[in-house]
This record gives C-alpha cells, sequence and structure tokens, in this order.
C-alpha cells in the first residue's frame, strides 16, 4: 500500500465568524501528483497553509509523513504563486537556486549546497543558465529558476501555489512534462484555476469550496468531471469557466 503523505480529518477553520474550512477529509499518498482546484476565496491558501503548519485549525487533526505540520516542514518544498523578487537584481540564475538552501546571516554555503543547486538546475532543464542574470532570462525561464529554488532542498513534497499563472499557452506543455519528471522523484499538490488544462495532466482532483470534493483518479475532460464528479465549475477560474476560453489571438 502507498504510504501516506497528507492525512487531513475533519479539519475545520474559521477567521472570525468567516468558516473558511468546513469538515475537510483529504489524504494524499506516496508520489501523487494531485490538483487542488476551486474558486477565488474556496480556501485553497488557508488549506495550504495548514499543511505547511503556518496555521493552526480550529478542529480536526492533520498528519504530514505521520507527524504534526511543523515537524515535517523540511520535507516540503513550497513555490508561491507570487514570488517577491526584483527582475532587475544583479543575481545570475546559479545564485538565486542556491538562495533556497539558506542558512542565516554570516553561514554560507557548503559544497553540498553548491551540489544541490546544480542538481536542481538540471532537474528543471536549466543548467546551461546557470551564469546567466536573472534580468536576462524569460518569463518562463524565470517560473523554471524559481521552481528550482524550491527543490533545491530536495523535499519529499513539493506544493505549487498556481504555477501556471505567469506561463504562456504555448509553454504549458513543457510544464507539464517537466511536473510528470518531478513526480517521478516527490509528490506534488498544485493548486490551480485551470481545470481543463490540469485535468489532463494529474491523477487526482479535489475541488475546494469551503468544502471539498475529492475526485480521485482523474477520468475525461473538464465537462466530464463537472458532469460526473458535480464540481463546482462555474465558480471557478474568477467566475468564468476556463475551458469555455479560446486562445488568445495575437
Ligand atoms: N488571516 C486571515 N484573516 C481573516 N480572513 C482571512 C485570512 N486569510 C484568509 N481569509 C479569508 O478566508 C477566505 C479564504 O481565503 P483563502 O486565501 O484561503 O482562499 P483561496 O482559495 O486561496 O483564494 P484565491 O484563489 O483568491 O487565492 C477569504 O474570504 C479570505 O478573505
Amino acid at each position: 500500500m502507498a504510504s501516506k503523505v497528507v492525512e487531513i480529518s475533519n479539519v475545520s477553520k474559521k477567521f472570525g465568524k468567516l468558516s473558511v474550512l468546513h469538515d475537510i477529509n483529504l489524504s494524499v499518498n506516496e508520489k501523487d501528483l494531485m490538483a487542488i482546484i476551486g474558486p477565488n476565496g474556496g480556501g485553497k491558501s488557508t488549506l495550504i497553509k495548514i499543511i505547511m503548519g503556518i496555521l493552526t485549525p480550529d478542529t480536526g487533526e492533520v498528519k504530514i509523513f505521520g507527524r504534526e505540520p511543523k515537524k515535517s516542514r523540511k520535507l516540503m518544498g513550497y513555490l508561491p504563486q507570487h514570488v517577491a523578487f526584483d527582475p532587475d537584481f544583479p543575481i545570475n540564475v546559479f545564485d538565486t537556486v542556491l538562495s533556497g538552501r539558506y542558512h542565516g546571516l554570516f553561514k554560507g554555503y557548503t559544497k553540498s549546497d553548491e551540489e544541490a543547486a546544480e542538481k536542481a538546475l538540471k532537474d528543471v532543464d536549466i543548467y546551461k543558465l546557470r551564469d546567466r542574470q536573472i534580468s536576462e532570462i524569460s518569463g518562463g525561464q524565470m517560473q523554471r529558476v524559481f521552481i528550482a529554488r524550491s527543490i533545491v532542498r530536495e523535499p519529499k513534497l513539493l506544493i505549487m501555489d498556481e504555477p501556471m499563472a505567469s506561463i504562456d499557452p504555448e509553454m504549458q506543455n513543457s510544464f507539464y512534462k517537466l511536473l510528470s519528471r518531478l513526480n517521478d522523484k516527490m509528490t506534488i499538490i498544485l493548486i490551480s484555476h485551470d481545470v481543463g488544462a490540469v485535468s489532463a495532466h494529474v491523477d487526482k482532483i479535489a475541488c475546494l469550496n469551503r468544502e471539498l470534493f475529492y475526485h480521485g483518479p482523474v477520468e475525461g475532460s473538464a465537462k466530464g468531471l463537472e458532469e460526473v464528479y458535480k464540481c463546482p465549475l462555474e465558480l471557478i477560474s474568477h467566475g468564468i469557466p476556463h475551458r469555455v476560453l479560446g486562445k488568445h489571438e495575437k
């Protein structure tokens, strides 16, 4: 039996009177590639913060790799939706990735930090860009730099918040190929608004709108998802179902 990476039982969370998560149950197994989709304000970030041990739930239990989330933090990598970063800052690709192994002021980096940064660059296929200044690379390449930085500590669980948001539609295929390669080594949870694209590339989907509807293995198209699983797709993607959007004309 696959070992459990995330086990969430009966979790609820309120901010004041606002109930943001209601009786959530979710289990993610080793090597799963799971998407969590849901409308704005549906509680996705709150759930991620609970998984990472940044927030504690009001009720229920959360186990990550069988332990409380804070104790498993070292096993988790996180790619935030908006990385606070000045693209004109004079730093090269290698040092940006290396900074994911930061040990504290005046502590410097070890040989194994440097080897891990090289490996992460190879894993995301941008090793040849290692000496480039980040001001000289494209948005898609930048996204790979941030992914490399999020895996440089060799996490066993990688959590990505809307990673496709800054990627051109043409780049999405290669992005999903990269995800699938990373997934050979680690469990991945992906937050997405892009139901149509995501459903074709992940093993499992959970729809979160204060309550969580878990759909298990993905079968068929987004339309199938809606019909079969009653996923509230009309609420997703800023109220506009992504699947009806055509490609942008140039
Ligand atoms: N620290 C907080 N204090 C009070 N309310 C909060 C706090 N964090 C989130 N909320 C509220 O909880 C609800 C869920 O927010 P959350 O960020 O988890 O949703 P989300 O699904 O990640 O949304 P989005 O897709 O827009 O990022 C929102 O109504 C938000 O305003």
